[in-house]
């Protein structure tokens, strides 16, 4: 696969890694290493290695995490529909073990989707705590809604926001935040052919541009004496050490928390700053000259243009003006020469970033990561946030369990279906104008010792919200909480999220099928199933077998079925449906 890889991105890693570069080439030719994380908000690392027959071995830096062999196929195994695992690429399992998650704090993940590390990080709250997950893509964005609730996270509000407008409500708000920022995917490139077919120097310029801001944003939202680790999977030291070194030059208040090199980690290395700055220097030169060129370019074909009759408007060829307009947009994100690279940078900077780790693929079973754990410090020194601390009464803020409502206006149009955003900007403590009595009847019924706490409702669409949160008038917000269904003409119906959030023994009715027989995977294909009415298992001979009953393959809720008359109606949203 070596000679795949772009000659630019070789020739720069060559520089870089001086004696290790053979080993580092020679890595693209070894397989790829497959990982599985157990999602211990539905069952422990002991339950699931019981229940399992995958071949898995432990990975050394994830407490959670195992190697799985290509040929299980863990993607498809019923298990998966129960979210008893959530796959993910092994060295992307490093940054939240390092961002030391315990149940009960408030954290926040600014580029969460798809919603690996999130997952993970909600199996660390252990459903104590707040989780703020935000993402800037929208159809990202869906694809995450469906992770968490597929993992069954019930603590956790959904945003779509520029990073920027999180500072009014959530202002040295949190005790932890991951910053798993958008990068140039150089540790992609074995995983996805295609990122090393598309990648360009000049990516690595942009995507630095970002995270800097990214970086800058998030800092204002830590409490004092939070921790902040900030991740990518690339490999350049413009987006990793040089990062890092201009953030705690710009940021006194930070330092860099060593992460200790074991487990095949290695540390970050103080010479790649100045690598950094001289490659992005060599970068801005090329793109000036490949720029010139253009623009010569571009003169001769309209000039060549312009001498032929009737072509483009106004004197400006069409392609002139589109090409004009998209080199304006290119530039937008490439920041100017004083924010980039060009900041003095202390030893002392250079010096903190070997504290950093990277993750090599020559050097351990993964495909390559870097982190960074920044800490800030205790006291609000030198602190750039106006609203600290203005929200650390809010935690204590608790509704009473299915007491207080709290309703927003109509529903938006871009409200309906269920991942589309919904806007809270009209909110009413009193009288709701939907009778949630139908959702209490349904919990009290079928599932009467969960408590959901504060509801919160969006048209009809009802929420168990967190504890905790602040004010989110103005933000995107795609889910306030944990989704627990709609009320329509008086009837609830439960959503999937309620049932993947719920334990089997949560529910007075459950049916409980085998992975291992046809009638799971007849389930999971969206089929209607004969079944006596004594395969409803009943948690006491009052509760009728008749109604809604929690689906469970092997002990754990895959969703809902509904038992009538021998059959049960299969209530399996089409779009999590095996196929
Ligand atoms: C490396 S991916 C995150 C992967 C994710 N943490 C996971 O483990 O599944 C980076 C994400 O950042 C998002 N992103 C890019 N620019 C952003 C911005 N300015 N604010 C928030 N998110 C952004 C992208 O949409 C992308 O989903």
């Amino acid at each position: 696969m070596g000679r795949l890889l772009p000659e630019a991105f070789l020739a720069k890693m060559k520089r870089m890694l001086g004696d290790d570069y053979p080993a580092f080439y020679a890595s693209y030719d070894d397989p790829r290493w497959y990982g599985l994380r157990v999602n211990t908000l539905k069952c422990s690392n002991s339950e699931f290695l019981d229940l399992t027959d995958f071949r898995l071995e432990p990975i050394p830096w994830a407490r959670t995490g195992y190697y799985y062999r290509e040929e299980d196929r863990p993607g498809k195994h019923p298990h998966y529909h129960a979210g008893l695992y959530y796959i993910q690429e092994p060295s992307a399992m490093a940054p939240v073990e390092l961002l030391d998650v315990r149940p009960g704090e408030r954290v926040l993940d600014l580029c969460a989707a798809p919603g690996g590390k999130t997952t993970q990080i909600a199996a660390k709250l252990a459903g104590q705590g707040l989780l703020v997950m935000n993402d800037i893509h929208p159809d990202r964005v869906k694809a995450l809604v469906k992770n968490i609730e597929l993992c069954g996270v019930r603590n956790a509000v959904v945003l779509n926001e520029q990073p920027d407008k999180l500072q009014r409500p959530f202002g040295a708000f949190f005790d932890k935040i991951l910053i798993d920022a958008p990068c140039s995917g150089e540790g992609m490139f074995r995983k996805e052919e295609d990122m090393a077919k598309a990648w360009q120097p000049d990516w690595v310029t942009k995507y630095a541009a970002m995270q800097r801001e990214l970086l800058r944003q998030a800092a204002v939202m830590l409490r004092p004496g939070g921790r902040m680790v900030y991740s990518t999977c690339t490999f350049s030291p413009e987006e990793n050490e040089a990062m890092i070194a201009e953030f705690i030059e710009a940021h006194p208040q930070f330092s860099v928390r060593q992460i200790e090199a074991v487990n095949g980690l290695s540390s970050g290395r103080s010479e790649w700053v100045d690598l950094a700055a001289d490659l992005a220097a060599n970068e801005a030169a090329e793109r000036v000259r490949s720029g010139n060129d253009e623009r010569e370019r571009e003169h001769r074909l309209e000039g060549s243009r312009l001498r032929r009759p009737g072509n483009g408007r106004a004197g400006m060829p069409a392609s002139g003006m589109e090409k004009a307009s998209a080199a304006i947009k290119a530039q937008a994100i490439v920041p100017p020469p004083s924010e980039s690279g060009s900041v003095e940078i202390s030893d002392g900077a250079k010096r903190a970033v070997e504290g950093t780790a990277r993750l090599w693929p020559h050097l351990l079973r993964g495909e390559g990561h870097f982190v960074a754990v920044l800490e800030h410090a205790a006291t609000p020194a030198n602190d750039e946030s106006g609203d600290a601390g203005k929200h650390s009464e809010l935690r204590s803020e608790t509704g009473q369990a299915k007491t207080e409502v709290i309703q927003t206006g109509q529903e938006t149009r871009r409200q309906r279906g269920s991942e589309t955003a919904l806007r809270p900007s009209v909110k009413q403590r009193s009288q709701p104008a939907v009778d949630m009595q139908p959702l209490y009847r349904f919990m009290e019924e079928l599932a009467p010792t969960v408590q959901v706490g504060r509801l919160v409702l969006y048209g009809e669409h009802a929420y168990a919200a967190p504890d905790g949160l602040p004010d989110l008038h103005g933000i995107r917000v795609i889910r306030p909480g944990w989704y627990l269904g709609s009320i329509r003409k008086q009837r609830f119906e439960p959503s999937q999220a309620l049932a993947m959030g719920l334990h089997a023994d949560d529910a007075v009715r459950t049916v409980r099928l085998a992975a291992r027989d046809d009638d799971a995977l007849r389930y999971l294909k969206g089929e209607t199933l004969d079944m006596a009415g004594e395969r409803v298992v009943r948690s006491d001979e009052s509760v009728p077998a008749k109604g809604y009953c929690l689906v469970c393959v092997d002990g754990y809720p895959v969703g809902w079925g509904k038992w009538l008359d021998g059959m049960l109606k299969n209530e399996y949203p089409a779009g999590w449906r095996w196929i």
